[in-house]
């Protein structure tokens, strides 16, 4: 799977070892960065990264910052996107089973690299389940073209 990543000073480092992990499980990554602990601003690397899974050029996202929260807003404004903080693995199956998430928020300053992946493997193993769910999420969608 397409697969691209991003995260602000607090999360790079989640971001990498991440990223290393699902190379190794085979998924073809893009790194949109941060690389450094230089302070960043969290919206432009979840702006990059929105664009990236709301154009299609990657399947799924994980974003990552000190909380997760201030960086899944950010590339909850894309309207193809549909991003979803978690700190544990049911929270993220469900983001996709009922929500059709698309982008996986985690926050580094709360969960350590195991929980991360664990929250990762449920993202990635877990399909849509459609049918009233599908009725509710294309009501999302239709917010979004309510408020154009
Ligand atoms: O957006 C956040 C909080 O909602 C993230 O945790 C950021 O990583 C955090 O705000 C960055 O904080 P810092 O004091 O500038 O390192």
């Amino acid at each position: 799977m397409r697969i691209a990543v991003a995260a602000d000073h607090a999360g790079y480092k989640l971001k990498d070892e991440v990223a290393a992990w699902l190379r190794e499980l085979g998924h073809d990554v893009d790194d949109l960065g941060t690389n450094g602990p230089e302070s960043v601003d969290y919206p432009e690397y979840g702006g990059r990264l929105a664009k990236a899974v709301g154009s299609g050029e990657a399947e799924r996202g994980i974003v990552i910052c000190g909380s997760g929260i201030g960086i899944s807003i950010a590339v909850n404004r894309e309207p193809n996107c549909r991003c979803a903080r978690v700190d544990e693995p049911l929270s993220a199956a469900l983001a996709r089973e009922h929500n059709d998430a698309n982008v996986l928020a985690l926050g580094a300053r709360l969960i350590g690299p195991d929980m991360a992946k664990a929250c990762v493997l449920a993202f990635l193993g877990t399909e849509f389940a459609g049918g009233r769910h599908q009725r509710r999420v294309d009501q999302l969608s239709n917010l979004l073209q309510d408020s154009d």
